[in-house]
């Protein structure tokens, strides 16, 4: 089987779930879908107050090395463990999910493009931008209401870490992508993803 992957990228906020799972309601189990968020390195023999503090935009606290062999694996038709990730907990859970593969895989996170041999893995490189201010509010009450956190955490940790590794790790590799969408509700983006992904299918077929 021939394995497509499609990565997803851009800052946090800016729309990259929205999108990608837009894809998969559509095409359902036709496709797979891999967060690189689930690559968060487990902590062990960490404190929760320890946990709050890391720096979670830098590349150094993404097990990407484990990404990389997970899509390799799924490129030669295998069945991946996926490690799942607790953001309430700030660590890995200790479940597992089974993420088996398909002709088309979407891959989705902030550092997607970062490392460059990750990047190169990608068939179609994907880049949902949006403006800071935007994807801040839209981080606000994603993080309370989701992960567990409150706006004063969210606060600082943007001004800390989020915002200054937006800037040096992922902003930069937007000039990497094929395609720039301004939006993940963007209709005309979804149309010509949703058609090649169409295409990709039924010549798999
Ligand atoms: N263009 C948009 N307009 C309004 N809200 C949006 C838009 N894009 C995303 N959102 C909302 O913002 C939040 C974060 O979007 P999400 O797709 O999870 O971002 P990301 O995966 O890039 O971090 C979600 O609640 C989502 O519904
Ligand atoms: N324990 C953690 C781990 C990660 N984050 C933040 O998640 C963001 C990436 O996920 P998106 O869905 O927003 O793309 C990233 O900016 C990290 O700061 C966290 O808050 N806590």
């Amino acid at each position: 089987m021939n394995v497509t992957l499609i990565g997803i990228a851009g800052g946090s906020g800016s729309g990259k779930s929205t999108f990608s799972n837009r894809l998969k309601s559509y095409f359902k189990d036709q496709i797979s879908i891999v967060y690189h968020d689930n690559y968060y390195k487990k902590q062990i023999d960490t404190t929760f107050e320890e946990r709050v503090k890391v720096n979670y935009d830098h590349p150094s606290s993404l097990e990407t090395d484990l990404l990389i062999q997970h899509l390799k694996l799924l490129k030669q038709g295998k069945t991946i463990e996926c490690p799942v990730y607790d953001f309430s907990n700030h660590n890995r859970s200790e479940e597992t999910i089974c993420i088996e593969s398909k002709p088309v895989i979407l891959v989705e996170g902030i550092l997607l493009f970062e490392n460059e041999e990750l990047r190169n893995l990608f068939d179609i490189k994907i880049y949902v931008d949006s403006d800071a201010d935007e994807r801040i509010l839209r981080r606000i009450l994603r993080d309370v209401e989701q992960r567990g956190r409150d706006l004063n955490g969210v606060i600082t940790q943007y001004l800390n870490t989020v915002k200054p590794m937006h800037a040096l790790y992922v902003e930069p590799t937007r000039q990497m992508a094929d395609l720039v969408i301004n939006s993940g509700f963007n209709d005309v983006a979804f149309d010509l993803i949703c058609n090649q992904i169409k295409k990709i299918l039924k010549e798999s077929r």
